[in-house]
Order: structure tokens, then sequence, then C-alpha cells
């Protein structure tokens, strides 16, 4: 499980102070989808980057099964696989390399990586490319190697930013497909968008940002309920008062 309470961030720029944060809370549970739903610029990334220990909040608390993150971030990211907006992974390595390298790094055996990379390449659906050098991956391609290499030591938690972005409707069938996997396993999922629909098709709990704060939560159909209206794109374009993020 996943807490963030009273979350801020700011950025210094050459124009002035950005508000990147302001001010956000939320539970993610064990088991449940949680989408971080709101436009460009809205604070979903800075957000997730804090979860996963790459920044510190300037005020707030995250904690992580109950640990709190700046307290203690290494035991922090054992917990946690991340699929990062910049997926970073090695062009030189195989995909199967740069699995095996982070299984590694969190001290797994040869034998505990090779089974479980021979796991999740079957149901990434990768099965063809784990031996071939990353250089050349397709957007697809290189998105499943990242994700694999994410949950290659097995975590509770997975945090994944905009993972549907760019790619095609077919591939992002079979992330859905995985990501309610992950879920079944009884892992608390948190992921980010911009696109109303995904989070829709997929999430049991929805958290709609707009300018660095919550600005609504809740099921799609609590959501619905809320702003009292038919279809959760109304009830997000009246949450963060444009209609960004919709499909034109
Ligand atoms: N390192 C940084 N330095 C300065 N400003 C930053 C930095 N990181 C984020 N910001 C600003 O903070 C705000 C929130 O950015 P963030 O990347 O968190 O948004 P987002 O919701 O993930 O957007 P997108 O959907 O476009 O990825 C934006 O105004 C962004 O320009």
């Amino acid at each position: 499980m996943i807490t963030a309470q009273q979350l801020y961030k700011s950025f210094k720029t050459r124009t002035g102070t950005v508000k990147a944060v302001d001010g956000i809370d939320f539970t993610a549970e064990d088991g449940r989808i949680t989408g971080l739903l709101g436009p460009n610029g809205a604070g979903k990334t800075t957000t997730l980057r804090m979860l996963y220990t790459l920044m510190k909040p300037d005020r707030g608390q995250i904690r992580v099964d109950g640990v709190d993150a700046v307290q203690d971030p290494a035991a922090v990211r054992r917990a946690l696989g991340v699929l990062p907006d910049a997926r970073g992974i090695y062009k030189r390595l195989t995909a199967r390399e740069n699995i095996a390298y982070f299984g590694e790094l969190h001290g797994m055996s040869k034998a505990s990586i090779a089974e479980r990379t021979r796991e999740l390449s079957a149901r990434l659906d990768m099965d063809d490319i784990l031996d071939r050098p990353a250089e050349g991956f397709s957007q697809g391609q290189r998105t499943k190697t990242a994700i694999a290499r994410a949950l290659v030591h097995d975590p509770k938690n997975v945090i994944l930013d905009e993972p549907t972005n760019g790619l095609d409707v077919m591939t992002t069938r079979a992330m859905r497909d995985f990501l309610l996997h992950l879920r079944s396993e009884g892992r608390c999922v948190i992921l980010s968008s911009h696109v109303m629909q995904e989070v829709a098709a997929l999430c049991d709990r929805i958290v709609i940002i707009a300018g660095g704060r919550v600005v609504a939560a809740g099921s799609p159909g609590e959501l619905r309920e809320k702003f009292a209206r038919d279809s959760l794109e109304d009830a997000f374009v009246r949450a963060i008062g444009s209609e960004e993020g919709l499909p034109a």
C-alpha cells in the first residue's frame, strides 16, 4: 500500500518558482489499480518521482507498506517496481541482460533471475526479443523490457509512468491485461496518464490532478456521480476545467 500525505514540491526556474505539486494526498491500496489522471504539466510525474524516491518532497510524507520513503529510501526501493518516464534501458544489452542486470542489483541468484525472466517474458509476450540487443527496439519493445526489468524482484508495489504512452492498440490491450494480472496477484499498482479513457478502462480508483492538486478522487462510478453527469469524460472536464486529455 502506498500513501501520500500533503506532498509539496516546487522548482526554481529562471522565470520564477513552479509549484509542481501543491498539497497532494491519496492512498493506493493493494489489489487495486490507482490512476493519477491529469493534463500535461499537472504534477503526475513529479508526484511519482517522489513516490519512488528519485526526489525528496519539500514537505509531506510518503509511506510504502508503512515505511517512510524519506527516512528509509533503500527499503522503499526494494518494495517498488518502477517504470519511469524515461524508460532508460541499456541499448547495448539484450532485453534479457537488461532484466538480469536489475536482478543482480537486487541481489537475486542467477537461477531466480532466469526463472522470473521466463515468467515475465511469457506474460509480456516478449520471447522473440529477449536475446536481441535493445538497440533498435520499437517503443513497445522498450516499454516491455523496462517493465520486465522493473518487476524482476517481484515487488509488492508497482509504479508506472504513462505505461501505454506511444503503444499501438494491440500492445495497449496486452499491457492492460498485464496490469490487471498484477492487480489479481494482490499488488498495489499506481499509474499515471493524461488520457481519461485509459484510466477509466483500467483503474479502480482515479485521482484527478490539476495544477499540482487533487481536484477529485474516487472510483469511475463515484466520479460520475459526484459530478452528476453521465460520462466520466464530462466529470474529467469539469474537474480540471478544460478539455485537455480528451481525444480530438
Ligand atoms: N526539474 C524541473 N524543473 C523545473 N520545472 C519542473 C521540473 N520538473 C517538473 N517541472 C514543472 O512542474 C510541473 C509539473 O510537471 P510534471 O512533469 O510533474 O507534470 P505531468 O503531470 O507529469 O505532465 P505530463 O503529462 O506532461 O508528463 C510542470 O509545470 C513542469 O514544467
